[in-house]
């Protein structure tokens, strides 16, 4: 059976490793192991042991990175992490940010983490067991949490 990795932060303001899980139960029988760290500089590692350690087959980065400065930083430099630690493993780590300024409140931001994490969710299970479905969408103007933006015309 497919084991699916959770990485997830302390730092974020909504439970994202949560609604991911929820996601992936209500659509798969995936086994799940959640790993849970400070913030999303601590997110590569988390994903390397998740796969090294835990041997899931795929793995969910779940993180806020904040609205300063520094955090835009930080969110670069985590994400670096993942894209090493993918090609480290050979293996998908779906990236799940959510910015904190994306949204012009906490309710709005609660909400936009929540779609994002579960709209992901239904992402590694398409990447695992229907990939073809995927493959349909290409270049359809997808997007997880708002609005999908449709493909452009000439
Ligand atoms: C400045 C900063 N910003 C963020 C952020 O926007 N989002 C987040 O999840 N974590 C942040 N952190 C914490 C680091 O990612 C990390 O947890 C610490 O540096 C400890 O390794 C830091 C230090």
């Amino acid at each position: 059976m497919a084991k699916v990795g959770i990485a997830d932060t302390a730092f974020a303001r909504y439970d994202m490793g949560k609604a991911a899980i929820d996601e992936l139960k209500r659509h798969s029988s995936v086994k799940i192991e959640r790993y849970t760290v400070p913030g999303i500089k601590d997110l590569p590692v988390a994903c390397k042991k998740l796969f090294d350690e835990h041997k899931c087959d795929i793995v969910m980065a779940l993180g806020m990175p904040g609205s300063k400065p520094t955090d835009k930083t930080c969110a670069h430099e985590a994400s670096m992490g993942i894209i090493y630690c993918q090609l480290m493993t050979n293996k998908h780590i779906i990236e799940v940010f959510v910015h904190e300024d994306e949204a012009p409140d906490g309710k709005e931001l609660a909400w936009l983490m929540d779609r994002r994490a579960r709209e992901h969710a239904q992402n590694v299970i398409k990447l695992l067991f229907t990939p073809k479905v995927l493959e349909r969408e290409a270049g359809t103007g997808q997007r997880q949490g708002y609005e999908d933006v449709g493909p452009a015309r000439q």
